[in-house]
């Protein structure tokens, strides 16, 4: 019996998905998470939003704010076309190792870069070390009290561009509230909210579209 749930989630997706199909792979984690152990991945009720809001988007360079175990890297990174890019950003090492196994094993590592440092180390650097201009799509899955500075360090960091496209996760609750209160009243961004549940649950949960308006 592997010591983490998250090794446990990964063990059971090895065994049990098929090497190389993304969508197996997320079928598993979904089944592991819904009917053995819960875990914050996006899941699949979200997980559909995302990949409305992504397609709508087409993005080349994706940013992803909280990887876990992979799961939503796995379903972006499924998606974008050819030459496109995902860098995801995971601050808990064990965490980022999972992550790594998982999109390995789901055939997509040529399209994600994993980044294992906190969001506010990393941002800073990600013109000058990560060759990176702008972002056409951000998806903000971290934590809630981080989602407010982190998205003014982008903005600082002159990363987004007019029309970049982000999508937060779990807007219904309270430590993400300075967040929408910013995205909604600076007159920065244009807001859509997706009322959903929570993953694996049928508490009451949300994502939030915010389009950058501001010229860069
Ligand atoms: C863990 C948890 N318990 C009860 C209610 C919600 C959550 C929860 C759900 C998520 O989708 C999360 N996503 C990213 N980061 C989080 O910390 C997080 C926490
Ligand atoms: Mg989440």
């Amino acid at each position: 019996m592997a010591e983490t749930r998250e090794q446990r989630i990964l063990e059971f997706v090895l065994q049990n998905a098929v090497r190389g199909n993304p969508q197996s792979v997320l079928d598993h984690i979904d089944k592991y998470c819904r009917e053995k152990e819960w875990a914050m991945n996006v899941g699949d009720e979200k997980g559909l939003i995302l990949d409305n809001v992504l397609q709508e988007t087409n993005p080349s360079m994706v940013l992803e704010l909280g990887t876990y175990c992979g799961y939503s890297a796995i379903r972006i990174a499924r998606l974008l076309k050819p030459e496109a890019l995902l860098l995801t950003i995971e601050m808990n090492p064990a965490h980022a190792d999972v992550a790594r196994q998982m999109i390995e094993f789901a055939g997509v590592k040529d399209k994600v870069k994993i980044l294992q440092n906190s969001t506010e180390h990393i941002i800073p650097k990600l013109k000058a070390e990560h060759g990176v201009e702008h972002f056409d799509f951000v998806f903000i899955d971290h934590f809630g009290n981080r989602y407010l500075s982190d998205t003014k360090l982008l903005e600082e960091c002159c990363v987004l561009r007019k029309g970049t496209v982000l999508l937060a996760d779990n807007v219904s609750f309270p430590n993400s509230a300075d967040f929408l209160e910013y995205i909604r009243t600076s007159g920065h961004y244009d807001c859509t909210n997706y009322p959903a549940h929570l993953e694996y649950s049928d508490k009451p949960d949300a994502m939030e579209r915010a389009v950058y308006r501001r010229q860069r």
